[in-house]
């Protein structure tokens, strides 16, 4: 007999400009790394509910912090299928770092979200999993603006705004985007707390910034468009002076991209919610690209990855539209 298996996959996320100004209303440009995937598998069990991942591993009643968000989700999913008691185990398996600002997080709630309604053969359509996937994020910080979700659950680059996910992101760029770990965890609740009291002090003096990093998201999806890549770098180190001022990076993180931008990057900022986590910074070549991976290594980066972006525009022509 054929076992039963509920399967859902995700993608990692790398914010290009947007973190915490999507927060509030303004545009952010967003792309999957289809190469890191986070995997959720649901099989039926005759013992309970149970969870077997890297973050937690045990019965689902059991789980606490970082997978209460997680928890609510698969509980709310179930009790919308009147499966409240169903037995099943769930496995979830994960190239995404967790808390490093690549949507670990919203990974795994799409993905959870994908298994679940995979193993009890309902239909799912991207709405319903947006509208899901924010029930766990919204444990984790609050108020997400839901780019995460959209970006991880898609396999083209996304236009972000006012909670609206457009694929229609033509993109003409060359080079390569090192993205790399600077080994410590990011603080995203923490970081969007900060951004938020700021914004209840200094409202005026914030939502200059916020408008800024505005016009920074229209400005880059002109010059991805168009083959400017000395423009996108511009952007990048002129957001990453935005966000340090709102207070969501790090001295480690400067460091490191201080380090990226004197060895050839033509701009580089943090990405995500900050705090720690990653870098993205822009290579316009192959060299530069090798260059840049053995300095920031030397200067005790984790890992890194590489987005060429020529294959973004690829992922763009092939864009989804469920
Ligand atoms: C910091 C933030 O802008 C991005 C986190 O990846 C929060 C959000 O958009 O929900």
């Amino acid at each position: 007999m054929k076992i039963k298996k509920g399967i859902g996959t995700s993608n990692a996320k790398i914010i290009l400009i947007g973190e915490h100004s999507a927060v509030y209303n303004q545009p952010a440009i967003v792309i999957p790394l289809t190469a890191v995937k986070l995997t959720a598998v649901t099989t039926a069990s005759t013992t309970g509910q149970y969870i077997e991942s890297n973050y937690y591993t045990g019965p689902l009643s059991r789980a606490v912090k970082n997978f209460a968000g997680i928890k609510k989700l698969i509980q709310t999913i179930l009790q919308q299928f009147n499966q409240s008691s169903a037995n099943f185990k769930m496995t979830i398996t994960s190239a995404i770092p967790a808390e490093r600002g690549m949507g670990s997080s919203a990974a795994t709630a799409v993905a959870v979200t994908r298994s679940l309604f995979d193993f009890f053969d309902r239909p799912l359509s991207r709405h319903r999993l947006l509208a899901l996937a924010a029930v766990s994020e919204k444990v984790i910080h609050g108020s997400p603006s839901g780019m995460d979700a959209a970006t991880t659950s898609s396999s083209a680059p996304i236009w972000f705004v006012k909670g609206q996910a457009s694929y229609n992101l033509p993109i003409n760029l060359k080079g390569n985007l090192v993205i790399a770990d600077s080994g410590i965890r990011g603080q995203t609740g923490p970081a969007v707390a900060t951004v938020r009291a700021r914004m209840a002090d200094f409202p005026q003096e914030t939502n200059v910034f916020m408008d800024r990093l505005g016009q920074l998201a229209y400005s880059t999806r002109q010059a991805i468009a168009s083959a400017q890549l000395t423009k996108v770098g511009q952007n990048f180190t002129t957001a990453q002076l935005i966000l340090q001022t709102l207070g969501v990076s790090s001295e480690l993180l400067d460091h490191l991209i201080f380090v990226a931008q004197r060895n050839g990057s033509l701009g580089t900022k943090l990405t995500g919610g900050g705090r720690g986590g990653c870098l993205i910074a822009l290579a316009p070549d192959q060299t530069t690209t090798d260059h840049l991976i053995q300095v920031l290594k030397n200067e005790g980066v984790t890992q890194t990855w590489v987005q060429p972006l020529a294959h973004l525009n690829q992922a763009h022509q092939q864009e989804e539209r469920s």
